[in-house]
Parts: C-alpha cells; sequence; structure tokens
C-alpha cells in the first residue's frame, strides 16, 4: 500500500456475500497494482431505516459486524458515513466532491451498473463517469451479466434466513451467519432439565434474528472452539412467551454470564415444537444433541 490516492467502491454490503466479495477482490487488486489505498464507501444506518422507519428493515450484519467482516477481506480502509435525511438532500455533485475527491482523494471508482447516488438518488452511473472527467478520476463499471453470473442478493439472503434456510444464506454468505451478543440470565429451568443454556441478548433491534428453531452453532471462547445447539423461540412447551435465543454448549460446564459471544449458526436441525409434557422435550433435546453430536463430527472428518 498506498499513497494518500484511493480506489474506492460504494454501497451498504449488508452480509458481505460472494457478490460483494467479488467486487472487493477487484478493488484490493487494483489498489495493489497501482498503488491506491483501497477504500470502502458505506452508509449507516441503512437508507430505509432513516428514510422508510415504518417498514422495519432488517439486517444481515450489525454495523460493528459490517466493519470487522469487511475489513477482514483485507482492504486499507472503510469509511463509515453516517447516513443522515440531511446527506440524502445532497446534491450529487456536492456529494462526489465532497467525500469522494476532498475526503478520499479518488483515483479511480469500482461500481456496479445500476449504481444511483445523489439527492432522491437521480444521478447513475453516466453522470459518475461525467463527474470523473471533471475530477480526474475513472470509473470502471460490473456489468449487468457479471452481477446477474453470481445470482446473490442481499434481500434474498434476508429471505433465507427468515424462512430457517440457514445452509442457504450461508452459501451465498461464504461464511456462516453470525449473531453477536451478551449472555444474559434467563428463567434458570435449563439445567434442570440437564441443559444449561446461555441466553443471548442482541443490542441491535435492526439485526435478523432467524426464523423460529433448532440450529447447530459454534463459537470461539477464549481461543477454543466450543460447538453447541441454539434453541431460537418462544419455548412454548414451558409457557414462555418471547422469543429467546438460547445455546447449549456441548462438553462444556463453565460460566457465561455476562460475556460477549459471537455465534456462527451452521445448520438447521428442526422447527421448535410446543410439546405436551417437558418430558417430551427433554427426549427431543437428547436427539437434537444425538444429531448435532454427528454433523460435528462430519465437519471436522472432512477437514481432515
Ligand atoms: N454447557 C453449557 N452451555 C450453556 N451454558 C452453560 C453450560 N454450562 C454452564 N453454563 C452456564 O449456565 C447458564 C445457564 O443456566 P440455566 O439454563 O440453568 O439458567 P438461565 O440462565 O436462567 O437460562 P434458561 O433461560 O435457559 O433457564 C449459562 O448462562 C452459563 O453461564
Ligand atoms: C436444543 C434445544 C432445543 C429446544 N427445543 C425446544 C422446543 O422445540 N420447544 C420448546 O418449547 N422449547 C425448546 N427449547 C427451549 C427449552 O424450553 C428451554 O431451553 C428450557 O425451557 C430452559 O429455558 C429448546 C432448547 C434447546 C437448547
Amino acid at each position: 500500500m498506498a499513497t494518500g490516492k484511493s480506489v474506492v467502491t460504494i454501497g451498504t454490503f449488508d452480509g458481505v456475500h460472494i457478490g460483494h466479495r467479488k467486487i472487493l477482490k477487484r478493488l484490493i487488486d487494483y489498489g495493489g497494482d497501482n498503488e491506491l489505498t483501497s477504500t470502502v464507501l458505506t452508509f449507516f444506518p441503512h437508507p430505509r431505516m432513516v428514510l422508510q422507519k415504518e417498514a422495519g428493515i432488517k439486517l444481515i450484519n450489525t454495523i460493528e459486524e459490517r466493519k470487522q467482516i469487511l475489513y477482514n477481506t483485507g482492504i486499507d480502509k472503510l469509511i463509515v458515513h453516517p447516513f443522515t435525511r440531511e446527506f440524502s438532500r445532497l446534491k450529487a455533485q456536492e456529494y462526489i466532491e465532497e467525500i469522494l475527491v476532498k475526503k478520499l482523494d479518488v483515483a479511480h471508482v469500482i461500481i456496479g451498473y445500476d449504481h444511483r447516488f445523489g439527492r432522491n438518488r437521480t444521478a447513475d452511473i453516466t453522470d459518475l463517469k461525467k463527474f470523473g472527467k471533471q475530477y480526474g478520476f475513472s470509473v470502471e463499471e460490473i456489468s449487468k451479466q457479471d452481477v446477474e453470473e453470481v445470482a446473490v442478493s442481499s434481500t434474498k439472503i434476508r429471505k433465507a434466513l427468515n424462512n430457517g434456510e440457514i445452509e442457504k444464506a450461508n452459501k451465498y454468505l461464504s461464511k456462516p451467519f453470525i449473531l453477536t451478543g451478551t449472555v444474559i440470565s434467563g428463567k434458570g429451568l435449563g439445567k434442570g432439565f440437564g441443559y444449561p443454556t446461555a441466553n443471548l441478548k442482541i443490542e441491535e433491534s435492526y439485526k435478523i434474528i432467524p426464523a423460529n428453531g433448532v440450529y447447530v452453532v459454534k463459537t470461539n471462547l477464549d481461543g477454543k472452539s466450543l460447538f453447541g445447539m441454539m434453541n431460537i423461540g418462544t419455548n412454548p412447551t414451558v409457557g414462555g412467551k418471547e422469543q429467546t435465543i438460547e445455546t447449549y454448549f456441548l462438553d462444556f460446564d463453565q460460566d457465561l454470564y455476562g460475556k460477549k459471544l459471537q455465534i456462527e449458526i451452521l445448520s438447521h436441525l428442526r422447527k421448535e415444537v410446543n410439546f405436551d409434557s417437558t418430558e417430551k422435550l427433554v427426549e427431543a433435546m437428547q436427539n437434537d444433541e444425538k444429531i448435532a453430536r454427528q454433523y460435528i463430527a462430519k465437519l471436522s472428518k472432512d477437514l481432515h
């Protein structure tokens, strides 16, 4: 890396899926070849969180997760620009001049064919190219064909998660979907069933929670991998009402209260059921454990 000048791509990058990754690789390669700082310009909150609050859009990643995942791709620099009503009213030219030119000293922009920007999203890639001539940067377009070839979108991933289709979401993401939160205390019933569960509290109300159900999960605690089975649901069998996210970690026996965990969701086991007795619930959990262990054994076998 890299002089003061930059190669920039712009977008929400929610999920950082395989389509995004292709663009990010191109960005990093171009930066390396041309001694430019590879820079991602992203916005937060999501425009629809600001302009269509009532729609209640949910995101695949919290902003902290997005930062973490984007930096892990190997980009040099990330700018999270606040998306406010005021910002949404900025004229296209003001936006280009203030951010791309003055703030980022842009030499090259890599952008999808359908990218729109400026007040009411009136400017398009033709306008961007015109501004490029004026301010001295080049524009590289990712064609419709290149975008469609990948056949992935954040919307498709959100739908998969809402349907509990975690394997499908993970395939699109090329990495497991994650939940990040803090372990809080629950009703204190788990230990009695032989399955103590760590209850995860997620601060960000805009984060997508996958469909209620039982999942195989993995986390990292003090440098060690821990596998577990997670139930997302209302625990109807024990008369629960609120949705909880709780995980029994296999072969583990430590206090987790107050710990911050990032949990990868690997596989869907079954839907949450309203059993007519707690005995049946415990039997089902024992069966979940059996299947989860088989899944995990196969994972480590495939690795070796
Ligand atoms: N294998 C394990 N998996 C998850 N948590 C464990 C495990 N072993 C010990 N713990 C600890 O036990 C706590 C959970 O205990 P328990 O489920 O009885 O009570 P709780 O927090 O009130 O939750 P619940 O709502 O599930 O009843 C966890 O938060 C963690 O600190
Ligand atoms: C692997 C697993 C599967 C679970 N499945 C169900 C379920 O199908 N129905 C339900 O009411 N609760 C389910 N629970 C939640 C259970 O009711 C809860 O852990 C205890 O009541 C302790 O709070 C599940 C919990 C775990 C860890």
